[in-house]
C-alpha cells in the first residue's frame, strides 16, 4: 500500500521552478531516502511532502488524503498522521526535554497532563532517552538531541516520519547510532520514513529506496535499491554519487 502519493507536482518559488512533474509513491513500512546534490530541491521536496509550501501544480496525497484541501478537524487528522524532525532538531531550549516530547500532546491531543507525561516519557523510552527527561536540550549531545527530535515526532503515533538530514553535524559512530534507531523503529513499529540525506553510509545502512534528484532536470532522475544504482545505473551522475567514497 502507498502511504504517501505524489502525482505531476510542480515546485517553485516566484518564477524559479525547482521541481517539474514530480511523480512518486511511499509505501508502507519502507525506508525512502531523498539524494541529490546541493539545491537540487530535497529539502523543497519534503516541504511540499508535508504541506508547509504549496504544490504550484498536482498534489500530494497523506494515506489518500490532501492535505492542501482540508481544513479544521480534518486537517488536523492527517497531520497527525505523520510526524517530522529537522534537521536541527529545532528543541525549544527553555524547556526540558520532556516538555519539548509534550508539547504535541498539548497541542493536539485532549489527555490529561499526568497521561501526557506518561506518553511523552514513552517516546523518551523508544529512542533511548528516559533517563534524560528532565534534562534541557543544551546538556544533550548532538545525537541525543535529534535523537529527542524524534521522540518529539513520535509522540501522536504517526504512521510516517519525515527526517531532514538526520546525521548532519554527527560524527560516524553517533551517525550509526542513529541510523541503527531509524531501522529499528521502521521494523518494530512498522513506521514508513522519508529521509533525506547525502551521507552514503547512511543510505546503504537505512535505505529501502533511494530517489535521486537533480537541480538541471528540476526532478528524479534515478529510483531504486542504492546498491542497484551504485551497480547497474546507465547516468553517471547516479554512479558517480554512490561510488564516491568507494576505493
Ligand atoms: N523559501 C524559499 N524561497 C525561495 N527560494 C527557495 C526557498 N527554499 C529553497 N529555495 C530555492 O530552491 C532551490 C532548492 O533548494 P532546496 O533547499 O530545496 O535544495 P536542497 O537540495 O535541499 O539543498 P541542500 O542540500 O543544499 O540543503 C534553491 O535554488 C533554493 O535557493
Amino acid at each position: 500500500m502507498d502511504v504517501i502519493q505524489v502525482d505531476n507536482m510542480t515546485c517553485a518559488y516566484g518564477r524559479n521552478v525547482v521541481l517539474k512533474d514530480i511523480n512518486l509513491s511511499v509505501h508502507e513500512g519502507e525506508i525512502l531516502t531523498i539524494l541529490g546534490g546541493s539545491g537540487c530541491g530535497k529539502s523543497t521536496l519534503l516541504k511540499h511532502m508535508i504541506g508547509l509550501e504549496k504544490p504550484r501544480t498536482g498534489h500530494v496525497l497523506i494515506k489518500g488524503e490532501n492535505l492542501m484541501r482540508a481544513a479544521g478537524d480534518e486537517r488536523r487528522r492527517i497531520l497527525s498522521q505523520f510526524g517530522v524532525a529537522y534537521q536541527s532538531g529545532a528543541l525549544f531550549g527553555s524547556m526540558t526535554v520532556l516538555e519539548n516530547v509534550m508539547l504535541p500532546l498539548q497541542s493536539y491531543t485532549h489527555l490529561t497532563p499526568d497521561a501526557q507525561d506518561l506518553v511523552a516519557r514513552l517516546k523518551l523510552r523508544q529512542v533511548g532517552l528516559e533517563q534524560f527527561a528532565d534534562y534541557l536540550p543544551s546538556a544533550l549531545s548532538g545525537g541525543m538531541q535529534k535523537r529527542a527530535a524524534i521522540a518529539r515526532a513520535l509522540a501522536l503515533d504517526p504512521a510516517i516520519l519525515f527526517l531532514d538530514e538526520p546525521s548532519a553535524g554527527l560524527d560516524p559512530v553517533t551517525s550509526a547510532e542513529l541510523d541503527a534507531l531509524i531501522i529499528r523503529l521502521a521494523r518494530v513499529l512498522g513506521l514508513t520514513f522519508v529521509v533525506v540525506t547525502h551521507e552514503l553510509a547512511s543510505i546503504f545502512a537505512i535505505a529501502d529506496r533511494a530517489i535521486m534528484l537533480d537541480k538541471r532536470n528540476k526532478g528524479i532522475i534515478a529510483e531504486g535499491k542504492p546498491a542497484d544504482l551504485r551497480d547497474h545505473h546507465p547516468d553517471e551522475r547516479v554512479t558517480r554519487f554512490f561510488r564516491r567514497g568507494a576505493v
